[in-house]
């Protein structure tokens, strides 16, 4: 078999994976993957034991146990360009020999948990409640560079949705991949709102917010709110599950994201402290995985 060359997967001189600085052995099989590498130490604090910490630019990760089960807990910074280089980068740890730069024989399946924050986009969802992702639409454009985009995107509700909002030609065409249906059983609970997220590529223009500048279609909010696709609406915007969905689905791991509703867009509220919800969802989530 042919080689993966060294400019194709970086592997720095200890032997590990260029950006995330892990080697095979610091990886559980369950990774909770969240933005802020503030709020890797926070997962961290509700572990048993902690077997390591590794750090890289805005990738720390904790290795530790919670409940006896093994956890690895993982910062990917803001935005889909991160998830590119995170998924990969632990695909290539459990799927690719570094050894021998070969692709292994036998492929494992990791499951990727988001536990991230978020703005509703339906009235009826509060703050500091919350989200279990169904499906995740990306805005961002990352998986369009993929040669398997359209067999993980389901591609009537990308037509639906397009025509609905009338997605204008100069943006990325949006893509829309489900969760794993085994890690929403395990994650549900009367707790959860279930519903469709959106990854955006911004934070302001991009989730429709107006500071200075205005936004190309100052009505996509609207519309989104008002979309259904065979009675599934849209509920939440965020910035990096449409891409951990995606390519999680092409590589065979199984993905989830469940987030802390921060804000909603609608009502114009906002938690006046989200970081005990954050704790709490933290804990939830451990709990419904161990
Ligand atoms: O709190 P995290 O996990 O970073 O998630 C959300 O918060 C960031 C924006 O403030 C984006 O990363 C968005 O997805
Ligand atoms: O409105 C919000 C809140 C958190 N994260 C986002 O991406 N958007």
């Amino acid at each position: 078999m042919e080689k993966i060359k060294s400019s194709e997967l970086i592997i720095n001189p200890d032997g590990s994976v260029f950006h995330l600085h892990l080697r095979p052995e610091h990886l559980a099989d369950t990774v909770i993957l969240v933005g802020d590498p503030g709020r890797v130490e926070l997962v961290a604090s509700f572990f048993d034991e902690v077997e390591c910490t590794i750090s890289n630019r805005e990738f720390v990760t904790t290795t530790g146990t919670y409940k006896g089960k093994r956890f690895s807990a993982l910062s990917t910074g803001i935005g889909t360009d991160n998830i590119d280089i995170v998924v990969n980068e632990l695909d290539a740890l459990v799927n690719i020999d570094l050894e021998t730069r070969t692709p292994k024989a036998e492929h494992k399946s990791l499951n990727l948990i988001r536990i991230g924050t978020s703005g509703a986009l339906q009235g009826n969802i509060p703050v500091d409640s919350f989200l279990l992702s169904n499906k995740s639409i990306g805005f961002d454009g990352m998986l369009n560079f993929y040669a398997d985009r359209d067999d993980v995107s389901d591609l009537d509700f990308e037509k639906s949705f397009k025509e609905f909002v009338n997605w204008d030609a100069k943006l990325a065409s949006p893509y829309v991949v489900p969760a794993s249906e085994k890690l929403i059983d395990q994650l549900d609970g009367d707790d959860m709102i279930q519903g469709v997220t959106i990854s955006a590529n911004g934070f302001y223009g991009p989730q429709g917010r107006v500071l200075r500048l205005q936004t190309l279609d100052p009505d996509l909010n609207d519309k989104i709110e008002k979309f259904d696709f065979k009675g599934e609406k849209i509920t939440n915007y965020e910035m990096e599950s449409s891409a951990i969905f995606g390519l999680s689905k092409m590589l065979g791991h199984n993905a989830a994201a469940v987030c802390a509703i921060i804000a909603n867009r609608i009502t114009k509220d906002a938690s006046k402290d989200y970081k005990p919800t954050v704790k709490r969802l933290i804990n939830t989530v451990l709990d419904r995985l161990s």
